[in-house]
Order: C-alpha cells, then structure tokens, then sequence
C-alpha cells in the first residue's frame, strides 16, 4: 500500500474496542455462571481469534459481523469441554498466555498453536510459574515456544488434591499476559495466588475479574486471588482502545496545522503513559468529558499541531506506553533536540522486534536513530523520506509508518499493510476521514 503526504488532520473519529478489554470480557464471560453481553467489542483479528478459541472449548458465543455487541453464554468455571482439535490463537500473544492459565486449571489435555511469529515468542515467561503451581505443560519442541502441551487432569497432578497449588510469584517481568495467565490459574489452585512484578503493568484483569466476583485484591505491585468459587456473567461496556488512539495523537501533534478530537478513549492510569509522555514532551493535548465506564476510567482526547521537545523515557512509564512506543519514536523524530526510550527491552519480543524493526525502518527514511540494548536513542529535527517498510506483520509498525508518511516527502510504501486487521481493521480509512473530510 503506498501512502504520501498528506494533511492536515481535522475532525473527529472514534477508535474501536480495546483490544486487552475485549479479550478478557470472552474469556471471564465463558468462565461465569449466565450471559455476559459485550459492547463495543474490538472485531480485530486477535479478539476473534480468542471467541473461536472459546467456541471450540464448548462455549456458545453470538457475535454478528454488523453489530458490535457480542453475547457470551458462559457454562462455569468447570464447564469448558474438551476441544477436538489443537486450538490456534493465530497471532494472539494475550490469548496465547491467558487461555494457558485457564486450561492449566481443566480436567482435559489440550494442544496450543499459533502463527509462526506466535511460534518465536518466549512462552517459557508463563511455563515456569504454572509448573511451579504443579502444572503439566510443555513446549512441544523444548525451546520455551509454543506450541504448547498442557495436560493438567487429575492423574496428572502431583498435589494429592488433584488441583493447582497456590504460589506466590516474583515476576522478573513487567508484563500483564504473565499476571493474568498466573492468577487465572489461581481461580483454579487450593490457597492463595499472588504476583509481584518489578512495575505494575495494565491491570484489566483485576478490574474486569472483581466485577465478576472473584476474590483479587491488590496492594502496591503485588496482586492476590482466592480460588473461585463462582462468577457471575455481567454486561460490559469496552472502552475505545488508547492504543490505536495513539496513531492519531500522534498524527494531530505533528501535522501542521491538524485538530483532533478522538472519543471514547480509555485513560486507565496503566495504559496511559502516551498522555503523559505526549505532555512532557510539549504537546497541546487536553481530556475533556472525564469519566468512568462500567469501572474503566473514558475521557475525549483533543489534539492539536504542537513543538515537541526530546525526553527520556525509561522505567516505570515503560508498561504503561509499551504498545505505543513505535509512533513514540516516530513522533521523536520531529521533536527538538534528543530523545532516549530505555528499559524497553521487551520490545523484542513481540509480534516482531520492534526495537529492530523501528530502527531498520525510520533510517530507510532518513531519520537519526540508533538501537541500544533496551531501547533507542533519536535525534529529532531531520527530515524524513519515503521508503519501503517492511512491516514484518506487525500491526502496530504498519500503523506507525502510515503515520509517518503523512510527514516524508515522496512515496512511502508499506508492505503487508493489511496486518492492521490484528487490532484495527478500518485504520486506514478512519485515517484518511481526517485529511480528506476538509
Ligand atoms: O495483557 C494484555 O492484554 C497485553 C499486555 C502487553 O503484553 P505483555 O504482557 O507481554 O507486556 C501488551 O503488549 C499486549 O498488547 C496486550
Ligand atoms: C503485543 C501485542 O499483542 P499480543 O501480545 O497480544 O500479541 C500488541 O497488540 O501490540
């Protein structure tokens, strides 16, 4: 797909489900007593992947393709049945490590796949705490990577119960599929589960599992779950996803002359490091209509053409921006002056190497940018150019340089494009709405 310069942005768009929301009101609804009804479901790639996961689990699931509201007719804790065939998250990390955790706590023996960047990512993260909770699960070809074995019925346990065991874990990563897959399997261990983790990452579960009635409490960075006993199917309301909001901050602070207002916006202050770093960094950007929806804090987010200046961004933040941090280098760009992203090395190891990715690709086009161990290192203020991305299909590097086009001269093409489909099927028509509607 070629994109051109283009601008500037003015108007309003609404952005599509959240992505970590809408996964996690399928998997809690399947888990609970009743029908859950979602609206504003996130209809991307990802999310679908994880309601043909719960369907072949035994799970009656409504979603029509014209309505964004999707119904859950959830069988318990312990209703889920045997699937007959390997279950395929596709290129689903978030369903990959959260659905471990609930089948680790199922009387029947299950096969895990994905797509081959799935295949790369380190599922060892969330093998080491299940069997330490006595879990039968193995990397099918013993490098830490899925596919995956779990066998997790009763002739199988090593606690005499025949249930998990309660941990208490140390996470040695920031990272929320971790927490959530460990504490999903607490739902299903005898005593108490808690996770530590060196910074709090987002903190969906927690919200979205106490509404449906588990016992979790936090406190600080350590997060506790009592076993079941029973959920209670409920109607949740997804907020708009911050992370695909942040194409369109980002595009509204660098276009000259751009004014965005984008609605529906979750701002859960563990998902709202782009806000923050976007201010820091000098951008005229305001919350207006600040509210809570069904737990999950929403506000409307205007952006206006702002002077950037370069800052550090490093530590806790991290977890809070981890998504949004390829347009944050993007927007890097265009800043004064430098700008260090650091303590980011799980960038790694998501759908691609993003830290890899980002730099191959910005020096394509002529930006001054340089990987470091955790993170990268951009010299602002040198004009960028049209090139050819490789977007290794990733949505997330697909959305960033659709972005930074709007700013090179000349042509910019992006290869395999269309892998915006993961997390944002209509991206690229709501982002042309914007330079086009004037
Ligand atoms: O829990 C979630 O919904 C997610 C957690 C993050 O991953 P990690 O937990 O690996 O940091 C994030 O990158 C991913 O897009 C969604
Ligand atoms: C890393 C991402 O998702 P997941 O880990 O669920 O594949 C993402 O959406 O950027």
């Amino acid at each position: 797909m070629i994109f051109v310069k283009n601008g500037p942005l003015k108007g309003c768009v609404t952005v599509p489900g959240d992505k970590s929301i809408s996964h996690r009101a399928v998997m809690f609804g399947a888990l609970a007593n009743g029908t859950t009804e979602i609206t504003n479901f996130l209809h991307g790639a990802d999310c679908l992947s994880t309601i043909r996961c719960f369907r072949q689990l035994g799970i009656e699931i409504n979603n029509q393709a014209s309505s964004d509201t999707v119904t859950i007719l959830g069988k318990g804790l312990y209703g889920l049945r045997k699937p007959d065939q390997t279950l395929d998250v596709g290129n689903s990390g978030t369903t990959m490590r959260l659905i471990s955790g609930i089948l680790c706590g199922q009387d029947f023996a299950v096969t895990l796949t994905g797509d081959e960047s799935i295949r790369r990512r380190p599922m060892g993260r969330i093998i080491a705490p299940l069997k330490q909770m006595g879990a039968d699960i193995e990397s099918a070809m013993s490098n830490h990577c899925a596919p995956l074995l779990i066998n997790c019925t009763a002739d199988k346990m090593s606690n005499l119960n025949d249930m998990l065991t309660g941990i208490r874990y140390q996470s040695p990563v920031a990272s929320a599929q971790v927490k959530s897959c460990i504490l999903l399997a607490g739902l299903y261990a005898e005593g108490e589960t808690s996770v530590t983790e060196p910074y709090i990452s987002r903190n969906h579960t927690e919200l979205m599992l106490s509404q449906f009635g588990a016992a979790i409490r936090t406190k600080g960075n350590t997060v506790t779950i009592l076993p079941g006993p029973y959920l209670e199917g409920r109607k949740i309301s997804v907020p708009g996803d911050i992370s695909s909001a942040a194409y369109f901050i980002a595009a509204g602070l660098m276009v000259p002359n751009s004014e965005v207002l984008i609605k529906n916006v979750g701002i859960n202050p563990t998902r709202d490091g782009m806000l923050k770093v976007c201010k820091q960094m000098g951008a005229d950007l305001t919350l207006d209509n600040i509210r809570d929806d069904g737990g999950e804090p929403v506000a409307d987010i205007v952006v206006r053409h702002s002077e950037l200046k370069g800052i550090e961004i490093g530590g806790d933040i991290i977890p809070t921006l981890i998504d949004e941090i390829p347009m944050i280098s993007i927007l890097a760009c265009f800043a004064k002056g430098k700008t260090v992203i650091k303590d980011a090395s799980e960038l790694k190891v998501k759908e691609s190497n993003r830290i890899d990715v980002m730099v191959e690709n910005l020096t394509k086009m002529g930006a001054d940018i340089t990987a470091t161990e955790d993170g990268m290192i951009i010299n602002g203020g040198k004009p960028l150019h049209g090139a050819t991305i490789e977007s290794k299909l990733d949505h997330r590097i697909a959305m960033s340089f659709a972005v930074a086009a709007l700013m090179a001269e000349g042509d910019t093409e992006i290869l395999n494009a269309e892998c915006v489909d993961i997390s944002y099927p209509n991206f690229y028509t709501d982002l042309k709405k914007l330079y086009q509607s004037h």
